[in-house]
């Protein structure tokens, strides 16, 4: 008989290992506003406005870039006695971590997940201060909450069919005839709380955080000109196919990938509908038609095991969605009849 699959809540926190702790503050603190929940000579506990968790975002120094973990709030303390089983029965390294192994998180189970990832399930944490309507503290550019996690792997389908074994809904999909190059999953009644990538891993895409209105993703751009530190900007600002969101992809001091998100939409009910992109549609990721730059289709970071170890990577054996397109969406040296770009006709 299959274990019970714990019943989550959300994505809840990711940990960065970051090589330079005051470069990062000044990148998620000073720029983006994140509010200091704690702070530690090697570790620093972040949270947006909206939040009253102890933290989304733990930054943690060492001697490389990595992701540490992924995290998910699950309903009940009971619930992380069936994440621990669940994950037993599927015969995946998991431990059981005390309160306190992270500051400000309860008890809480730890699992290798099949495509590699560290992956932590809790519900006990410190309540601290919600600044939802403390206005005099939001900078132009307030980030409301964690959004979701955006990881590559070299087997969609099979991460596709492992959240959707934990209870996830399949909300989009980027597909043709043959693979499946992308899914967006969601517990929470929003566009997702993981998505996957098709592309070598195990590697973290992005962690994204929301937005409740387009100006601040915009103010956001704006404040990196201003600070002559456009080059963290990698992505947009655009509007996406799948999801419908508003974003900003950015790169943090250590080349982590953060994105900046609003304007998804409602997928609470039971009979929320799965969107099909064909891989050809080149409104997709950029609804507008624009370009993806190739950094975003072939860069991510490294991940630890549950042993704190680099994960080894290993590359699909389909065809990856860039080699489907024209080069990386639009930068192909394969077009047959532009100057390396991909022409709004062709897909
Ligand atoms: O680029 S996509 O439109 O596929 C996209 C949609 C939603 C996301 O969160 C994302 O990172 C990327
Ligand atoms: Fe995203």
């Amino acid at each position: 008989m299959n274990a019970q699959a714990p019943d989550i809540v959300r994505a809840a926190y990711a940990e960065l290992v970051v090589t330079d702790l005051a470069a990062a503050r000044w990148f998620y603190v000073d720029v983006l506003g994140l509010v200091v929940t704690a702070e530690e000579p090697d570790a620093l506990y972040l949270r947006a406005f909206e939040e009253y968790l102890h933290h989304s975002l733990v930054l943690r120094t060492g001697s490389a870039p990595a992701l540490a973990r992924l995290a998910y709030r699950v309903r009940s303390p009971r619930e992380v006695d069936t994440a621990e089983a669940y994950f037993r029965a599927l015969d995946l390294p998991t431990e059981r971590v005390a309160a306190g192994a992270t500051r400000g998180i309860g008890e809480a189970v730890r699992v290798e997940d099949p495509m590699g990832f560290c992956v932590e399930f809790f519900y006990e944490a410190t309540h601290v201060e919600r600044f939802t309507q403390a206005y005099h503290r939001h900078g132009g550019n307030a980030i409301a909450r964690i959004d979701h996690f955006n990881v590559m792997v070299p087997d969609v389908q099979a991460a596709n069919d492992h959240y959707t074994g934990l209870g996830f809904g399949v909300s989009e999909q980027i597909e043709d005839a043959e693979h499946l190059y992308a899914a967006w999953l969601y517990r929470k009644s929003t566009v997702h709380d993981i998505a996957l990538t098709g592309g070598d891993g195990p590697r973290l895409h992005h962690v994204a955080f929301a937005t409740n209105e387009r100006h601040q993703v915009l103010h956001i751009c704006d404040v990196l000109g201003s600070l002559r530190a456009e080059h963290h900007i990698e992505r947009g600002p655009g509007r996406h196919g799948v999801s419908n969101a508003f974003y900003l992809y950015l790169r943090d001091p250590d080349g982590h990938r953060i994105e900046i998100y609003t304007s998804d939409y409602y997928t609470g009910d039971p009979d929320n509908p799965t969107i099909h992109w064909d891989v050809h549609d080149n409104r997709r990721r950029s609804y507008w038609g624009h370009a993806v730059v190739p950094s975003w289709y072939s860069e991510g970071s490294t991940v630890l095991g549950l042993d704190g170890t680099p994960q080894p990577l290993t590359s699909p054996t389909d065809p990856g969605e860039a080699a489907v397109t024209i080069g990386a969406d639009g930068f192909g040296e394969r077009v047959p009849d532009g100057e390396g770009f991909k022409l709004g006709h062709q897909s």
